[in-house]
């Protein structure tokens, strides 16, 4: 949905609104959301499909405008979120319910004390005592049993919400992960130095290291060898890694490292060893034969400066690594 004016906003919500009355189509969020559209006449294919539903069915039933809400105006990521936030309402009004009845039951149990109470205050027989007797059997036995249904309730809706917590990690997991080789995309490489940065002092260190000729690998073996390549280099960039190292793919033959409690000297003498070691390692294909001899990477190396921003320490050492590409290719450089 793109952003109207408040004026523009205003005239659309003035024909909306007789519509939906004339209609007597309840005011829910959902609703407002379809007939706004329906007047702004932007989606063509919603207004028809609205149009056959009326024309079908005398109305636009509270379902229907659900899922064409959905379809037509919730972008597919936040539409997953909105699902989420369905289930979560859902579990939320469950335990509320369940509190209000246990609540009930609690009150009901204190008029039994109560009672019974007064009931003791003038005892002064047997069968008053009995009365009492009775009156704390069944309220306590009543309780009991609500305070099981209760507590099973509560049960069920924690799994739920374990299970809904379990899902919103993975997709939060999966939304900074690169698909090919499943390191850290650009998006968690930020995120992993927003956490960082506050608590480093001036020894977190990044590398950043791009595949050499890429374009050319591509064009002269194909460009399932350069993926090939990609991949080869990820494996042998986790296979040397670093004790709290965070290894990304940033994009096409781009990579980058954190690296904690790393000086620049230090973090330049890992980046040597690194770019060294890949250009003794070769790529072959299935056969056996060799594709390239020689795995030539350029690298860029910078520590952080103070509270320096992620995107600013990002910048500073692909700056960095431009001038290793500058300098001829197959080096490092940190300034
Ligand atoms: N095979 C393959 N190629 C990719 C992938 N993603 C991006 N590329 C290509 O990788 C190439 C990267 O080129 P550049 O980084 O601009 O330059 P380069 O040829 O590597 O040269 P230098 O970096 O200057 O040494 C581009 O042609 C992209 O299309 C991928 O997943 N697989």
């Amino acid at each position: 949905m793109h952003p109207d004016s408040p004026r523009q906003a205003n005239a659309l919500l003035y024909k909306a609104v007789p519509l939906m009355r004339k209609m007597d189509i309840a005011p829910t969020p959902y609703n407002y959301g379809i007939w706004y559209e329906y007047v702004r006449q932007t989606s063509p294919k919603l207004n028809q499909l609205m149009d056959s539903t009326i024309g079908r069915l005398g109305s636009l039933p509270s379902f229907i405008s659900k899922e064409l809400f959905h379809q037509f105006l919730v972008a597919e990521e936040a539409r997953y979120n909105s699902d989420h936030k369905d289930r979560l309402e859902e579990l939320v009004n469950s335990v509320s319910t369940s509190t209000y009845t246990m609540t009930e039951s609690l009150q009901e149990l204190g008029s039994v004390i109560e009672k019974s109470r007064r009931v003791l205050s003038r005892a002064d027989r047997q069968q008053h005592l009995e009365k009492v007797v009775r009156y704390l059997d069944q309220g306590t036995k009543k309780a009991l049993e609500e305070a099981e249904y209760f507590s099973t309730s509560l049960h069920k809706v924690n799994e739920e919400v374990l299970q809904l917590k379990a899902e919103l990690d993975e997709m939060k997991n999966n939304v900074d992960l690169d698909p090919l080789t499943q390191l850290l995309n650009q998006k968690g490489l930020e995120r992993q130095l927003y956490s960082l940065i506050p608590s480093s002092e001036d020894d977190l260190s990044l590398l950043i290291l791009d595949i050499d000729y890429l374009k050319e690998i591509n064009h002269k073996n194909g460009r399932r060898a350069g993926t090939a390549l990609i991949c080869h280099i990820s494996r042998i960039l986790h296979s040397k890694k670093l004790e709290n190292a965070t290894i990304a793919r940033l994009n096409g033959g781009t990579f980058a490292i954190v690296l904690h409690e790393a000086t620049l000297d230090y973090a330049i003498e890992y980046a040597e060893i690194l770019r060294t070691h890949l250009n003794k390692q070769r790529l072959k294909n299935r056969s056996g034969e060799g594709i390239i001899d020689k795995i030539c990477v350029s690298v860029g190396v910078a520590t952080v400066i103070g509270q320096e921003t992620p995107a600013n320490l990002i910048a500073r050492a692909s700056g960095y690594l431009d001038n290793a590409k500058r300098q001829g290719r197959n080096r490092t450089a940190s300034r």
